[in-house]
């Protein structure tokens, strides 16, 4: 049985990733407004855009905390950035979708959702995505580690120097790896699981540009951050 030890510079790279991760929150005020009030189409797409641009604000914020990351060569940066942006989204939509709220609440949050004016084919693929995130009751640290794992991903489009990046992200999936182990002893799968989770965020990934041109209704505002991040207009 191999005894796993988490040592002094990965509690400390831990410990920076964590903080810088808790600084940099959202507020979680997108599902209180949507507990409030039903809205149309367009507004949903409003507040969508809105919170979509401050949390691409945040993540810049984040990932400027990762060890290594402003050693990057700058273009580098950038396409590991915007390779991410998408993914990093979802992940966060994920985890406050998963929030346990009063009883009920989960359920209207998911119905308005539905409602929101996302075309029905990407319910099924985005729903099962935030499921699989919510049953594994994943705690900060983790979700901390996956974030920036997502954004250190080696094969991002026009990352010119992949072994950089590579060298970044090793130091975090060891220490998520050991935080598994400790975390859930009772899953050794778990590790394995999360890492799954980034395969299925790649396929959101993948349609996000139809996803959103797809909305119901006409004439799609963007604001210019989400014109460059998101790939539409
Ligand atoms: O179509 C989408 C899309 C967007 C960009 C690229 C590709 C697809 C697309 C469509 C819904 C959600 C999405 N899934 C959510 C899960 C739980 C709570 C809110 C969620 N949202 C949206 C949201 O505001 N997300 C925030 C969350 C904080 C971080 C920034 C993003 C609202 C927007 C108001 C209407 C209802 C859903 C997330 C995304």
């Amino acid at each position: 049985k191999e005894k796993v030890e988490i040592t002094k510079e990965q509690q400390a790279l831990m410990k920076v990733i964590a903080d810088a991760y808790n600084r940099h929150q959202i507020p979680q005020d997108v599902a209180k407004k949507l507990l409030q009030d039903q809205y149309s189409a367009e507004e949903n797409f409003l507040l969508l855009t809105e919170m979509a641009t401050s949390q691409v604000q945040v993540l810049v914020e984040f990932t400027k905390n990762i060890p290594g990351f402003l050693s990057l060569n700058h273009e580098d940066q950038i396409a590991l950035l915007k390779g991410s942006a998408v993914e990093a989204m979802f992940l966060r939509s994920a985890q406050v979708f998963s929030k346990k709220m009063p009883n009920g609440h989960n359920e209207v949050l998911e119905d308005r959702i539905r409602r929101s004016g996302i075309s029905e084919e990407f319910m099924t693929p985005m729903f099962n995505f935030y499921k699989s995130i919510g049953v594994l009751h994943m705690v900060q640290e983790e979700q901390a580690l996956l974030t920036a794992i997502t954004i250190l991903t080696p094969d991002r489009p026009y990352v010119k120097d992949q072994q950089a990046v590579e060298r970044l992200q090793e130091p975090m999936l060891d220490l998520l790896r050991k935080l598994c182990v400790l975390q859930h002893p009772q899953k050794p799968q778990y590790f394995a699981c999360l890492l799954g989770r980034l395969t299925e965020l790649r396929t959101l990934n993948y349609y996000h540009a139809e996803m959103l041109t797809s909305w119901r209704m006409n004439d799609h505002k963007f604001t210019p951050l989400l014109c460059e991040i998101w790939d539409v207009e």
